[in-house]
Parts: structure tokens; sequence; C-alpha cells
């Protein structure tokens, strides 16, 4: 049987003169903790929206748990989809809101949501609309992680969530996962924060897929040397330049390389220093270089696109 709980094939959906996503085909494992990630108008939301049955293929195919998601009850139960602005019926507390959702999911944990709700500190029978930004947010948190659906959608669920709130988020996400394991898609922009609960990285630009790969795989693709600068030169000469600072005799490359036991030797007899290129760097590289932001980029160039790649608008 396969294990694919998702399967889209050359993907396309268009709004009017917009190709949110273009002829793009991916699969989701079980079982599996996937980052989606992207610039702004990427197409994230779009591809959750489709697989959900929000929304529609313009073109092309999309299976969840081997059957056309649209209309489709028994599959639509088996999914949870958080989104940035989750709305609920008007009056609801979250208690209200918990109860619904242990009607809709089977595998609802009413313990574990109260107990995520005591650790956010959610007054339970405040009306939803009177809650704070942080607090909204933390409603769809606990509705996503106490569905234990088998296949859930994040879709950068932590607005406003502030960073205390936000850890708690991650650390019960990767809990709970090693009990229930169950295929978990999260959109974010604050990659650094979500890195070490990635297993498989999917980045989008401008509706198409540019990266989609092992977490660990990804994070071992490149290498920073750091060094005088003719030795760093010299030692990083013929390979992919990703991006690069320089600062007076002494220079920092990060290169595509997975370098060997004997070449990591070599570099410390020359004394270089050889450091991670953090999965945030590689995605915003691979980002810069798609929207022809050429090859190496200075350090510079990359922070300031970092910086506006991980904005969130609070
Ligand atoms: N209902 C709509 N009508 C017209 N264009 C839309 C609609 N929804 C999305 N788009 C456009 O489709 C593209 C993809 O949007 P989408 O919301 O999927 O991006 P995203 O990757 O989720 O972005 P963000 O990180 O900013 O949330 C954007 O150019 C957006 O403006």
């Amino acid at each position: 049987m396969s294990e694919d709980v998702v399967r889209v094939t050359d993907l396309t959906r268009r709004y009017k003169d917009v190709t949110a996503l273009d002829t793009i085909s991916l699969t989701f494992r079980k079982d599996r903790i996937y980052g989606l990630l992207g610039r702004n108008g990427a197409g994230k939301t779009t591809l959750m929206s489709v697989l959900t049955a929000q929304g529609f293929p313009s073109d092309g195919t999309v299976e969840v748990f081997g059957e056309d998601p649209y209309e489709n009850e028994a599959v639509l139960r088996r999914l949870c989809f958080i989104r940035e602005s989750q709305k609920y019926p008007d009056n609801f507390t979250p208690a209200q809101a918990f109860r619904a959702a242990s009607l809709f999911f089977e595998g609802w944990d009413q313990e574990f949501a109260l107990r995520l709700a005591e650790d956010f500190q959610l007054p339970q029978k405040r009306q939803i609309k009177k809650l704070s930004r942080g607090q909204l947010s933390a409603v769809g948190i606990i509705i996503g992680l106490a569905s234990r659906a088998e296949l859930t959608f994040f879709d950068e669920p932590y607005l406003g969530l502030d960073a205390v709130a936000r850890h708690l988020f991650y650390d019960h996400l990767v809990r709970d996962y090693a009990e229930h394991p169950r295929t978990v898609v999260l959109s974010s922009h604050l990659i650094d924060e979500v890195a070490n609960l990635l297993e498989h990285v999917v980045v989008i630009d401008r509706g198409r897929i540019i990266m989609n790969d092992d977490a660990e795989a990804v994070r071992g693709s490149a290498v920073t040397v750091s060094g005088p600068a003719g030795v760093v030169a010299s030692f990083v000469s013929g390979r992919e330049v990703l991006f690069e600072e320089r600062l007076m005799n002494t220079a920092s490359v990060s290169v595509r390389a997975q370098l060997s036991v004997a070449e990591r030797r070599e570099a410390a007899e020359l004394g270089l220093t050889l450091g991670q290129v953090s999965l945030q760097q590689l995605v915003v590289h691979a980002s810069l270089a798609h929207s022809g932001g050429g090859m190496a980029a200075s350090q510079a160039a990359m922070s300031a696109f970092e910086a506006e790649f991980t904005e969130v608008s609070r």
C-alpha cells in the first residue's frame, strides 16, 4: 500500500490573471513533518487550500488519502487545516470551539486540549472575538494539535504569539508527534525556529517548487569556510559559492559542498574554520537564486533579503 497521503500531479491554480501554482507535482508521505516554505505570495496557502478542498485546481490532479478531497466527507474528516486567520462562529468561547472540534475529529484528545489551554494560559470561557491576537492563535494551535488528524496543516499558525508560546507549540508538536505520528505540514517564515522540527523541506517560489528534499540532506549540502581571504579563496575554488562576506583580510564563504574527512582535515591544517549553513540561509539562497538574484550574494544582500523573507506581521 502507498505511504503517500498526498499526491499532487501537474497542479495549476489560477486566480484570474495570477498563476498562484504553476504545474507543481509533489507527494507528502505518511508520518512526516514537512516544512512548506517560501516568500510572501509564493503559493503556500493556495496549495494548502486546494489540498483541504477549500480551493480547487484549475488544472492537474490532487489526491488525498488516495481520493479527490473535494466535497469528500470521508477524506475531510481526516484533515485539519489551521490558518493564520482562522475564523470561529460569533460568540464562541475556546471551550465551545474545542467541543465542536471534539465532535468532528475522531482522534480528538480533550485532556490534551485542556492541558495545552493551561500551558498557553488561554481563558477558555472568554468569547473568542474578545481574545488577544496571540490567544486567538493559541486556540488554532490547540485545535490543530489535539485533533490528532492524520494530516494536519498549520499555515503560519502563530501570528501574535510570543516567543515562549511559540516554543511551547514546537515542544508539544514534537512530543505529541513522537507518541502519535501523523503527517504535519507547517508553513512558516520563522525558518530558524522551526528548522529542527522539520524532516522534509518543500520550498515554493512564484508558484513553482524550487526545493523538495530531506531536511538533513539540505542542511548537509553546504558549508561555510572562514579564514584568511586568500586561503579561503583557494580552498573553495571551483565550488558553487552561495554567499560570501569579507572583512579586511578575512573571508567567510558559504559553498555548496559535502566535504570528505580528508577535505575537513586539510581545512583544519590550513587554519580554516568550517561552519554549518543554516536551513534558513539555504532556503533564502534558493529563493534569491530563483528570483534571478544571481549566484553568490553578498552577506549584506543576504541579510536584507533574509529579513524580508522571515518578516512576520504581528
Ligand atoms: N483569492 C485570490 N484572488 C486573487 N489572487 C490571489 C487570491 N489568493 C491568492 N492570490 C494570489 O496568489 C498568489 C499566492 O498567494 P498565497 O496566499 O498562496 O501565498 P503564500 O505563499 O501563502 O503567501 P504568504 O507567505 O504571504 O502568506 C499571490 O500572488 C496572491 O496575491
